[in-house]
């Protein structure tokens, strides 16, 4: 099994929020990546709208729907009832609930699943019943996992953040794989699917996907905008030497 790729827009949608203009356009570099071969679009909105904002989700769906049908649209947050009402309209393949407070910067943990299992099973049940996929943030630790299960989730998503933070040092980046392969372990024998996702790139990503053969999707946003910037800027310095008559 090969894990798709979902590339989250928030990183193009925080560089299009510097100006009022509408480049990047976040559903221009949506519809490149699905052209590209990508599985599905991931976004995640958050209440104060500093990326992804509000009005991207309809153009989102509307670009999937036209023109890739068959590819998914995932929709990650905090469920609060203005978060549920986004996501009942739009009707993503798959809604990933994440703890995240409002004034975070980023995600940085998973649920606590002992804890929030009542807070979360009705909630569950309520986007399972409008055939949505349902996925839980999780910490790369077994803990809860069983709580989690009984939630009624189809899949949880591991945090590879501390994977990702580690990529300075290899022993520590192991130490971080073998968390997550012991949580894919346990979430598999519960009959979890996993996704995983935060902070993946080029690098790190053959060694989690040959620990956790069996990992259905990554959602990659941060290190995969970089890497098109890298990649792309010798082909963009050209153009515009070309448009001042330049041309090397
Ligand atoms: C849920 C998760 O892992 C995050 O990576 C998130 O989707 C990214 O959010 P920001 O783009 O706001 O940092
Ligand atoms: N769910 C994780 C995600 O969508 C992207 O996280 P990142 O690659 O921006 O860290």
């Amino acid at each position: 099994m090969t894990a798709k790729l979902s590339v989250n827009l928030n990183a193009i949608a925080m560089l299009r929020n510097r100006r009022d203009l509408p480049w990047p356009s976040v559903t221009g570099m949506g519809r490149i990546a699905l052209g590209a071969g990508a599985s599905g679009l991931t976004v995640h909105p958050r209440p104060d709208q500093r990326h992804i904002r509000f009005a991207d989700l309809g153009e989102i769906r509307a670009l999937i729907d036209d023109e890739f049908p068959g590819a998914e649209f995932n929709i990650e947050g905090f469920p609060t009832e203005r978060f549920l009402e986004l996501v009942e309209k739009y009707e993503p393949e798959q809604v990933t609930l994440v703890p995240d407070d409002p004034t975070q910067a980023t995600s940085d943990h998973g649920w606590d699943f002992e804890t929030k299992a009542d807070f979360l099973t009705p909630i569950v049940a309520r986007l399972k019943s409008r055939a949505m996929r349902v996925s839980l943030f999780a910490d790369p630790g077994p803990k809860g996992l069983k709580a989690a299960k009984a939630t009624g989730a189809d899949r949880i998503e591991l945090y590879t953040g501390p994977y990702g933070g580690a990529h300075a040092s290899p022993k520590a980046a192991a130490e971080e794989l073998r968390k997550l392969g012991a949580a894919a372990d346990a979430a598999l024998a519960l009959g979890f699917e996993i996704n995983a996702g935060h902070d993946l790139t080029v690098e790190n990503l053959p060694a989690l996907v040959k620990r956790i053969p069996a990992l259905g999707e990554v959602s990659i946003g941060h290190g995969l905008t970089a890497d098109a910037l890298r990649h792309g800027m010798a082909d963009s310095v050209r153009r515009f030497l070309n448009a001042l008559e330049l041309t090397p």
